[in-house]
């Protein structure tokens, strides 16, 4: 058998992230030893319960001992912490990567605490669910998906290959690009999306009673795919608009304006507005389908977005 790219990765952080890299890396061979931290000793005791690693620390600095990659699977606010934990523990020349789905502001708060020693390669598996913790993991999560890194551009490129390599072996597509245009993209794409559903949910949450039972009893539809969203993790997606606050700012502001528009004409009676601009949907919807990525990565298509080595 090859010998794996990372014999020892560690894993700070196991909810569905975390796991469903131990299983996907466990079943696609590529790593030797997997040793995990996660905060809460119940959920350390999960994760073993549930075999996704070989090792359970109960420090990151014990995790990240000797490891050749480390990937942090924490919630974008505490990616700071980790990094100043492990940052003078870390392996020289190891790989120290993160999940988070917010980059720019992670690269500024983990950068300042690792060592030259280390290769930073950002990281953001564009791959979830509305479901957390260890047992929500699985192997197949990553395949056919995107995984967009965004390493500054003097990181060597061996080890740039090497981490490309590790999430195309657990079925990923790679794409390289920058911190801020990732953030830009994801804005419109994941954040405004969680940011109106939470508020569509929220806005008939607080109807008058006899109203809101209604809406639950006949959500069976539309809004039912928005309270799947909605249920989403707090934690992560409090972290994620108040590190993105520019980008989400900016792409709120588009959406008010266009959303203005339709206000205007529904109160004007003007159907062909309406009617040209749910056509122009339809086919965005049907392209995205013709190319099979129903499921993948939206057109990134701009200068600073590069396919990785
Ligand atoms: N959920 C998604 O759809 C999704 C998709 C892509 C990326 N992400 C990103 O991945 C990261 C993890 O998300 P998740 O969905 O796996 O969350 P999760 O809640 O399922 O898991 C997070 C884990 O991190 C642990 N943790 C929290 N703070 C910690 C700390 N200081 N030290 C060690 N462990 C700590 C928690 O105990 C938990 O086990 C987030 O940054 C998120 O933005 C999430
Ligand atoms: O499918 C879902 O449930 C998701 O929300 C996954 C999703 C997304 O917005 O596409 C959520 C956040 C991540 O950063 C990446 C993926």
């Amino acid at each position: 058998m090859a010998d794996p790219l990372f014999p020892r990765l560690a894993l700070i952080g196991i909810g569905l992230i975390g796991a469903s890299i131990a299983l996907a890396a466990r079943r696609a061979g590529v790593v030797g030893e997997i040793a995990i931290h996660t905060r809460s000793p119940a959920t350390l005791k999960r994760a073993e319960e549930l075999g996704l690693g070989d090792v359970y620390c109960s420090t990151a600095v014990e995790a990240v001992k000797d490891a050749d990659c480390v990937i942090v699977c924490v919630p974008v606010g505490a990616c700071e912490g980790v990094a100043i934990e492990i940052g003078p523990h870390l392996k020289t020349g190891a790989v120290i990567s993160d999940v988070g789905s917010v980059k720019a502001a992670v690269i500024r708060a983990m950068a300042p605490h690792l060592p030259p020693t280390v290769h930073f390669i950002p990281g953001h598996p564009l791959a979830g669910t509305e479901h957390s913790g260890p047992d929500a993991g699985f192997a197949e999560l990553f395949q056919n998906r995107w995984t967009v890194l965004t390493p500054a551009p003097d990181v060597d490129s061996e080890a740039v290959a090497r981490f490309t390599a590790f999430w195309r072996a657990l079925g990923a597509n790679v794409e390289a690009m920058s911190a801020e245009h990732h953030d830009l993209v994801l804005a419109i794409t994941s954040h405004l999306p969680h940011l109106i559903a939470y508020n569509i949910v929220g806005t008939a949450a607080d109807l008058e009673s006899g109203l809101r039972s209604e809406v639950l009893k006949f959500s069976a539809s539309g809004f039912r795919d928005f309270t799947r969203i909605a249920a989403s993790d707090p934690t992560m997606w409090r972290d994620v608009f108040l590190n993105n606050k520019d980008a989400v700012l900016e792409m709120l502001g588009r959406f008010n304006e266009d959303l203005a528009l339709l206000t205007r004409a529904i109160r004007n009676g003007d159907g062909d507005t309406l009617f040209d601009l749910f056509t122009r949907t339809r086919a965005i919807r049907r392209s995205i389908i013709a190319i099979g990525q129903d499921t993948a990565a939206p057109d990134f298509g701009r200068r600073d977005h590069k396919p990785a080595e």
